[in-house]
């Protein structure tokens, strides 16, 4: 029995005419194929990645496993539709906290088309991706009640300054609320979920050092989507955080030349979570998440805080 997912936080969503990814009982992902040459791309790439040699198996395991392509009915009921067959990634997971983050500075390339190249170029500028190198495309995170779930309006963190996206990602790992405005993210879990030989830090440096090397591919407009099960941190349990890369309907082919547009995002976001992990206490901002009626203003303080970036 195919159903919607519950735990999408970025990318096209089913409804208003347009169909969106479905998951069965057995930890699969339908991805439907995009009419453009989008969906085509990407299922090129799947094929060719899931049959490279040059690939290490070490590195396999930061995709999803790849199921082929399958005609089903898609989610917005406008008839049978191809879609991709990927592993689930939060398959298994009860209260999975969430955060996909596109990498690059860039998510435009030269062979895409002008219009595309400008759309992209606008966002990357209004967004964290053109300072920062990446930005944070989506999320959600489970509070410490198990009904407290956070899942911010995708524009508000897409925004962020490199200050806002610095105390997202210590919210992403705390144990009180983001939305009170007298708690600071107290990174109670930042050892468990990022650090440790196992943690989300260690893998991000593992695809690092083959990003170093491989000219293969370039990941154009792709991201890290970083999972963790929070109902198991909480009772002091393994967080089983990991780090799987999506989202290739813009790969283009690597000519022998590294794709660094890739390597620097990636680098920029492990300075990021490193310094998360060295010093959780230091912060200089306090960011206000304002809903866009502009009435309810959410406030996230840190401690010391100097600067306000407000959205
Ligand atoms: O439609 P939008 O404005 O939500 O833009 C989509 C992006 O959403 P975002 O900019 O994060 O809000 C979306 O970004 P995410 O995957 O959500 O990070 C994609 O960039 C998508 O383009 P494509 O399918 O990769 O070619 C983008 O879709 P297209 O506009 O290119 O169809
Ligand atoms: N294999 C997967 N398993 C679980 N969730 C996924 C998977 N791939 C994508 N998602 C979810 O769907 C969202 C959008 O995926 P993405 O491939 O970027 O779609 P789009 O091409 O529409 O941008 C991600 O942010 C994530 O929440």
């Amino acid at each position: 029995m195919l159903k919607v997912p519950d735990h999408q936080v970025a990318g096209h969503k089913g409804g208003h005419g347009q169909p969106g990814p479905l998951i069965d009982d057995s930890g699969r992902f339908y991805k439907p194929l995009q009419d453009d040459d989008r969906g085509a791309i990407e299922a090129a790439f799947y094929t060719s990645f899931s049959s490279n040699t040059r690939v290490p198996d070490h590195i396999r395991r930061f995709f999803p496993v790849f199921h082929g392509t399958q005609l089903i009915e898609a989610s917005d009921g406008s008839g049978q539709r191809p879609h991709l067959v990927l592993e689930d990634v939060v398959s298994g997971r009860s209260h999975p906290s969430v955060m996909d983050v596109k990498i690059g500075s860039r998510t435009w390339y030269p062979e895409a088309s002008e219009d595309y190249i400008q759309r992209c170029f606008e966002k990357d500028r209004k967004s964290s991706s053109l300072c920062l190198g990446f930005r944070i495309s989506g999320l959600q995170l489970y509070g410490s009640e198990e009904s407290e779930l956070w899942k911010p309006e995708r524009k508000l963190v897409q925004n962020l300054s490199a200050d806002g996206v610095r105390v997202v990602l210590k919210n992403f790992v705390s144990s009180n609320s983001p939305i009170d405005p007298n708690l600071n993210p107290d990174c109670a879990f930042a050892s468990s979920v990022y650090g440790g030989s196992s943690g989300i830090l260690a893998q991000l440096l593992e695809l690092k050092s083959w990003f170093e090397d491989q000219t293969i591919y370039h990941l154009n407009s792709c991201s890290v989507l970083m999972v963790y099960e929070k109902k198991k941190v909480l009772k002091g349990g393994s967080s089983d955080a990991e780090v799987k890369l999506i989202d290739f309907a813009h790969v283009t082919e690597g000519n022998g030349i590294i794709d660094h547009n890739f390597v620097g995002g990636l680098c920029s976001l492990i300075k990021f979570i490193s310094e998360i992990l060295t010093s959780p206490d230091e912060c200089t901002t306090k960011v206000c998440l304002q809903n866009s009626d502009n009435k309810n203003e959410i406030l996230t303080s840190s401690n010391e805080c100097t600067t306000k970036v407000c959205l």
